[in-house]
C-alpha cells in the first residue's frame, strides 16, 4: 500500500514538473514573441497579447480579409499582431516575396498547418519540408512535364463530355429556351474529381454519376468533417494529447485513412507490377502497358535505374501522394472553375467572345498544344486565375532570424526608414495572393475588373511578381509552388471548352454569391450559408452546338 502511494505521489510530482515546464516553456516563447522586431512596423493596433487581432472587436479585426483595408491604410509591408503572441509580416512587395519564396527552408509551412494536413492525407509534397520535399518534388517533377500532360488531356475531355451530356440530360427535362437553375460549383466538383481520379491515379471515382464509391464517400465525409471542426478541432490540431481523444473528428480521420490506405496500396501494387512488366517488355508500345496516368509516371520514375535506393519513395510515400493529389488538386481547380464561370456568367459579351472562338475549332477534343494556341481562351484562363484565385494567401514561419530585402522601404512607426525587415525566429510571413493579383500598382487602375483584354499587353508592374505561371501569385513561386499548375491550366482549358460551345451561363437574378476561405475559396448564396456550398446559374443550351 505504502509503495502505491509512493509511486502515486512521485509520479503526480513529475507530472506537475513536466506541466509547469510546459507552461513555462510557452509564456517565454509569447514573451519573446510579443518582443518581435516586427512590433515597430506599420499595422492595425491592438492591446490583445494572446489572441491578438482576433480579440479586438472593431470590424478591421475580422480576420485577413481585411487585408485589402490593411493594405490601404498601412502600405505594403506591414504587421499584425496574431494569436499567441507571434507577429505576422503582411507583405505584397514582390522582392520581399521572391525572398521568402525562394528560401523556403528558412519558410517552412506552420507546424499547425502541417499537423492539420499530415494527420488526414499522410506525409505528401504538400506538407514535407527540407530535404524530404526536395527528394519527393525531384522525383515527382516529370510527372507534371508538359510531356506528361499532353498524355492525360484526353481524359480531360472524357469527364468534359460527360458534364455535358449530363446537363443536357437535366435540361431537357425543362422547356429549351428558358434555360434553368443548376448548382454547377456541384457539377464541376465532381467532374474535377473524377479527373484527378483518373488522370491522376487511374481510379474510376464515378462521382459525375453517383456518390457512393467509397473513395469519394472517404474524403468526402473527411473534408466535410474538417471544416465543420469546430473549437474542438482546433485544439485537437493544436495539442497531440487532446489528437487522442476518439472524437467524431478523429474517428471520421482514421476510417478515411484505413479506406484510402486500402485502395491506395492496391493502385500501388498493381501499378509497381505494371511498370516491371512494362521496364521487362521489349514491344515497342511498352509505355502503353502501365497506364498515362501520373502516379504510373511517378511510380516510373521512382523505379528508374539511375535513383540511389536511399533517394526512392518507400510505398507509404507514394501512397500519401495520392491524397495530396486530391486535397491539393480537387477542390482548388473545381472553386476556380466555379468562379470562371461565374464571371463569364456576369460578363456576356466575354463569354459570347470566348464562344465564337471556340466554335471556330474543328476538332471535339483538341490536344494539349491546340488548347494553349486559342488566344482568347487563354486570356480568359489567366484573367480568372489572377481574379479569382482559389487559394487567397499563404502563412510560413520563421525557423532563423533574417533580413528581409525590399523593391519599397518601409518607414516604421517611429519615423525610420527600412530598406530591409528584420524577422526574427518565430515569427509568421504572410503572402497575400489574391491582394497581389489584385494590386493596382501592378496591374493599373482597372485591377479589381475582371478584364480578360489586359492580357494583350501584360502590364510592366506585374512582371516582377514572382508567381510560377503567368506573373500571377495563384499558384506560388519558387521551389514550393504549385507542381500541378499545368494539369489544372489544361484542365481548366478542356471543361470551358466543352461548356462553353454548349451552354450560355447567365447570372441567378437576385441571388448574391459570397464566398468564404478555408484554405481554399468557397462559392455559397450570401444569407443562405447554411444550405452548404453552392453556385447556381441559369444554364441554357447554345442554339447551334457543334
Ligand atoms: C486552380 C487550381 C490550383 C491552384 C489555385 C493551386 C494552388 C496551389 C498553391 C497556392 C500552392 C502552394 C501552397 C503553399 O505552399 O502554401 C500549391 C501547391 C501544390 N499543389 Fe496546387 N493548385 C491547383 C491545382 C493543383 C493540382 C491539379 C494539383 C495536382 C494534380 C496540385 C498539386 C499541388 C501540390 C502537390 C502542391 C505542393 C507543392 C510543393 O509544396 O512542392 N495543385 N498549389
Amino acid at each position: 500500500m505504502m509503495d502505491y502511494l509512493w509511486i502515486y505521489r512521485k509520479g503526480l510530482r513529475a507530472l506537475l514538473v513536466l506541466l509547469a515546464g510546459f507552461v513555462l516553456y510557452n509564456l517565454a516563447q509569447i514573451a519573446r514573441r510579443l518582443r518581435s522586431p516586427l512590433r515597430f512596423l506599420p499595422g492595425p493596433h491592438t492591446d490583445q497579447w494572446l489572441f491578438g487581432i482576433l480579440g479586438n472587436s472593431s470590424e478591421e479585426s475580422k480576420g485577413e480579409r481585411f487585408a485589402r483595408t490593411w493594405y490601404e491604410k498601412h502600405g505594403r509591408t506591414f504587421s499584425i499582431r496574431v494569436f499567441g503572441g507571434s507577429y505576422r509580416l503582411i507583405t505584397l512587395d514582390t522582392r520581399a516575396v521572391a525572398h521568402i519564396l525562394l528560401h523556403a527552408d528558412n519558410y517552412p509551412k506552420p507546424e499547425t498547418l502541417r499537423t492539420l494536413l499530415g494527420v488526414s492525407i499522410g506525409e505528401g509534397l504538400l506538407i514535407a519540408e527540407g530535404d524530404v520535399h526536395k527528394r519527393q518534388r525531384r522525383i515527382m517533377n516529370p510527372s507534371f512535364s508538359p510531356g506528361q500532360i499532353r498524355e492525360v488531356t484526353p481524359m480531360f475531355f472524357d469527364t468534359a463530355y460527360q458534364l455535358r451530356d449530363l446537363l443536357n440530360t437535366v435540361l431537357s427535362k425543362s422547356p429549351e429556351s428558358m434555360g434553368i437553375e443548376i448548382d454547377m460549383y456541384g457539377w464541376v466538383g465532381r467532374a474535377a474529381l473524377d479527373i484527378i481520379g483518373q488522370a491522376g491515379f487511374g481510379y474510376q471515382f464515378n462521382a459525375l454519376y453517383d456518390d457512393n464509391n467509397e473513395l469519394f464517400r472517404a474524403f468526402h465525409d473527411l473534408f466535410h468533417a474538417m471544416g465543420n471542426a469546430g473549437i474542438l478541432g482546433f485544439l485537437q490540431n493544436r495539442f497531440w494529447i487532446l489528437r487522442q481523444i476518439p472524437t467524431k473528428l478523429i474517428n471520421i480521420i482514421r476510417i478515411s485513412k484505413a479506406t484510402t490506405r486500402k485502395i491506395g496500396m492496391g493502385l500501388v501494387r498493381d501499378k509497381k507490377r505494371a511498370v516491371q512488366e512494362e521496364l521487362q517488355s521489349k514491344s515497342i508500345e511498352k509505355s502503353r502497358i502501365a497506364g498515362r496516368d501520373l502516379l504510373t509516371a511517378l511510380i516510373r520514375a521512382n523505379m528508374a535505374e539511375d535513383l540511389a535506393p536511399g533517394h526512392q519513395m518507400s510505398d507509404d510515400e507514394v501512397l500519401s501522394q495520392i491524397s495530396t493529389f486530391i486535397a491539393a488538386g480537387h477542390e482548388t481547380t473545381a472553386s476556380g472553375l466555379g468562379w470562371t464561370l461565374l464571371s463569364l456568367a456576369q460578363h456576356p459579351g466575354v463569354q459570347d467572345k470566348l464562344r465564337e472562338e471556340l466554335l471556330l475549332v474543328l476538332e471535339e477534343s483538341p490536344s494539349m498544344d491546340d488548347l494553349n494556341a486559342l488566344p482568347y481562351l487563354d486570356m480568359v484562363v489567366k484573367e480568372s486565375m489572377r481574379y479569382n484565385s482559389p487559394v487567397t494567401g499563404t502563412t510560413r514561419v520563421v525557423v532563423k532570424d533574417d533580413q528581409i530585402p525590399l523593391q519599397h522601404p518601409v518607414v516604421d512607426r517611429n519615423g525610420v526608414l527600412h530598406e530591409t525587415v528584420h524577422v526574427q525566429a518565430g515569427d509568421q510571413v504572410r503572402v497575400p495572393i489574391l491582394e497581389m493579383n489584385m494590386s493596382k500598382e501592378m496591374w493599373g487602375e482597372d485591377a479589381a475588373e475582371f478584364h480578360p483584354e489586359r492580357w494583350t499587353e501584360e502590364s510592366q508592374a506585374a512582371r516582377n511578381i514572382p508567381g510560377v505561371w503567368a506573373h500571377i501569385m495563384t499558384f506560388l513561386g519558387g521551389p514550393r509552388a504549385c507542381i500541378g499548375y499545368r494539369f489544372s491550366v489544361i484542365e481548366s482549358k478542356a471543361l470551358l471548352f466543352v461548356l462553353i460551345r454548349a451552354f450560355e451561363f447567365a447570372p441567378v437574378p437576385g441571388l448574391d454569391i459570397g464566398g468564404k476561405s478555408v484554405i481554399v475559396y468557397r462559392p455559397h448564396i450570401v444569407g443562405r450559408e447554411s444550405e452548404g456550398l453552392q453556385l447556381p446559374l441559369i444554364v441554357k443550351r447554345v442554339a447551334k452546338t457543334v
